[in-house]
């Protein structure tokens, strides 16, 4: 008979019954006298079938008086709930496999158990944790008990249980009620758009380059250069340069940037990338964030690139709600029009705040990056662009500076309102007025015309923060919102990132080929537990042999090893000769024991591990 017990789990194995220990074990007092009082303790056989065939054949524990059925009925019902906990266990030897392998020597007749005295009966398979066992005195010989073992009957077919996946660290994601308009918020897509949005993105991040675009292979560290614009098309213009925008890859941190490249830019002072610097440290969430600027003859001409913060899948304002597309123009919903406002005027806000002036808020140069998210880009170029014409030497110049962010904000309501860019100007403004009385709010028009009043040279970013005050309060709620939805989608990744690193850990340690030089290295002391574990875990098959591929009961075990709980679970030898009890807190100990063993450096004298 093969035995097995690991030096470090306190697991105990329970052995199938020789037909040898299927008699009635009447020499096992003598043979252990610890077990005298085992007259007090109640058979088993007597809690769970009633009976106990063994009761005037030398059982040693008390068996009372009782009926049957009855007493058998109320060990269930009262120890359902134990029951529902119980691991579940699947025997290996269906039909199946009896039928494709040949069948087991039968034992000769004279030495085949006695006939179940209830055939009935669901199998008794009896099993203790080491622990308990010890403690109770039970077993003070740890290889005395297998003489215990009563007869095994094995089970018609398999019995799973639900495995109930409420372990403390296992997330419950928020109940969708609790969420206000879970479904479809203001900031966030519902849940599955979301992922979608996301597996979209992570795509885009790795899209390949194109070749024969004539592009630089490499440009100031910078590799995998993408042009976001249309090359073939007219070559778009930034202010009075033509610009060209690219994705590429950094290759000293390996993250995806924003390259604006501005042509044929002549650099006549070195000190015209000190805006960059400063605004390499303004970080905002409205706020495309600059990373460095540098000039380049990579492209074969003298340029200008400054890298910004990618954002994949961005587009920006103008192509998002203003591009002409042959289906007439559609209002925004006001709702979206007063997030954009307060937005906006946040990162107008927090730029002049800081001292500098956005100097480009236009809607070609404003992207949406999410549901209803906006972020001002290209920051800080027209600083090194326009350098050498216009100085900052008073207080008075970037006042100036400012006061046209916010009329060019102020142009930007009108052209959001009208659906045209330049909904603001000559004839199409006394229309926007018309068309903003109409289906907007007073307070749209009031916001509006007060950013674009030539006749306030006064007028600040607090004093229309005042103005949308109202609005703010609506923002913030649904800002917040969002990060509850998103903290809740965080909590079911979470569960899969530690079940990810749960698995790569079992893969590394299951049938290893080799490791310092022990073969058998992956199939004896810890590394034996996990392998029955990982058979427990994948490798189940229904009473007809077929595998068993119940997603839930993966999942349940998984998340109960991570955790490392104290249930129970039976393992099952391959070869169905012996079974440990174990509880997940063992197994997760002999993973982490397992993994700690590989994962360590390689032992300099020995040329090997350990
Ligand atoms: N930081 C960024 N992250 C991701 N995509 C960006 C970023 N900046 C710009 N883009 C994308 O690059 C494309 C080109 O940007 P660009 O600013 O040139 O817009 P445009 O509409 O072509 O404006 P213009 O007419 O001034 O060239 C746009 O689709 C925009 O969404």
């Amino acid at each position: 008979m093969s035995f097995f017990r690991p030096p470090t789990s306190g697991a105990i194995k329970i052995v199938r019954p020789d037909p040898a220990h299927d008699q009635p074990p009447t020499q096992t007092p003598a043979k252990n006298p610890a077990r005298k009082d085992s007259v007090q303790r109640q058979c088993r056989n007597i809690m769970i079938y009633g009976s106990c065939k063994y009761q005037d054949k030398g059982c040693l524990y008390y068996h009372p008086p009782a009926r049957r059925s009855a007493r058998r009925n109320s060990y269930f019902a009262s120890n359902l709930a134990a029951l529902n906990n119980a691991p579940v266990f699947v025997p290996k030897f269906p039909a199946r496999i009896q039928s494709q392998s040949p069948a087991p020597t039968p034992p000769p007749p004279q030495e085949s158990p006695p006939p179940p005295q209830y055939p009935q009966e669901p199998p008794y398979e009896e099993y203790m944790d080491y622990d308990e066992a010890s403690s109770n005195g039970y077993y003070p010989d740890p290889n005395a008990y297998d003489a215990y073992d009563h007869y095994m009957t094995m089970p018609v077919g398999p019995v799973f249980l639900r495995q109930p996946l409420n372990y403390h660290l296992y997330s419950t994601p928020m109940p969708p009620s609790f969420l206000a308009n879970s479904v479809d918020t203001h900031f966030m897509l519902p849940s599955g758009d979301l992922r979608t949005l996301m597996q979209t993105r992570s795509e885009d991040l790795h899209m390949a380059a194109t070749p024969g675009l004539g592009l630089p292979e490499e440009m100031q560290g910078y590799h995998s250069i993408i042009p976001l614009d249309n090359l073939n098309s007219e070559r778009r213009k930034f202010g009075n340069w033509s610009s060209t925008v690219y994705r590429a890859i950094n290759s000293k941190d390996g993250a995806t940037y924003c390259l604006r490249r501005v042509e044929n830019f002549r650099m006549n002072n070195q000190g015209a990338f000190s805006a960059i610097e400063t605004w390499s440290k303004l970080r905002h969430p409205g706020i495309v964030s600059v990373q460095e600027a540098f000039t380049t003859h990579a492209f074969g001409d003298s340029s200008l690139v400054v890298a910004y913060a990618y954002h994949p899948l961005a587009k920006t304002l103008y192509e998002t709600h203003l591009k002409p597309s042959g289906h007439g123009r559609t209002s925004l919903p006001e709702r979206t029009l007063w997030s954009y406002i307060v937005q906006l005027a946040t990162a107008v806000k927090y730029v002049h705040d800081a001292g500098q002036a956005l100097r480009m808020v236009d809607a070609s140069k404003i992207l949406v990056t999410g549901k209803h998210r906006l972020r001002v880009s290209s920051c800080g170029i027209v600083d090194v662009l326009m350098h050498d014409s216009v100085q900052m030497h008073t207080q008075q110049d970037m006042h100036a500076l400012q006061q046209e962010d916010l009329t060019m904000f102020g142009r930007l309501v009108f052209a959001l309102c009208s659906g045209q860019a330049l909904g603001w100007s000559g004839g199409n403004f006394q229309k926007t007025i018309e068309l903003m009385g109409r289906v907007y709010s007073p307070e749209v028009k009031a916001v509006a015309l007060f950013l674009i009043n030539k006749g306030a040279p006064h007028k600040n970013i607090n004093q229309v923060m005042d103005i949308i005050s109202t609005r703010v309060a609506a923002e913030m709620a649904d800002a917040l919102t969002a990060t509850d939805i998103l903290e809740n989608e965080l909590m079911s990744e979470l569960e899969n990132a530690r079940l990810v690193r749960l698995l790569c850990k079992l893969g590394f340690i299951n049938e290893r080929p080799e490791f310092a030089r022990d073969e058998r290295w992956s199939e004896t002391g810890d590394r034996y537990i996990i392998k029955l574990f990982r058979d427990h875990v994948f490798h189940q098959v229904d009473e007809m042999g077929n595998p068993n591929v119940n997603l839930g009961h993966v999942l349940a075990s998984l998340n109960k090893l991570d955790v490392g709980t104290e249930e129970k679970l039976m393992l099952t030898a391959r070869d169905e000769q012996s079974c440990l009890v174990v509880n997940y807190r063992q197994v997760k100990a002999c993973v982490e024991s397992a993994f700690d063993e590989l994962a360590r450096p390689p032992n300099a004298a020995t040329g090997g591990y350990r």
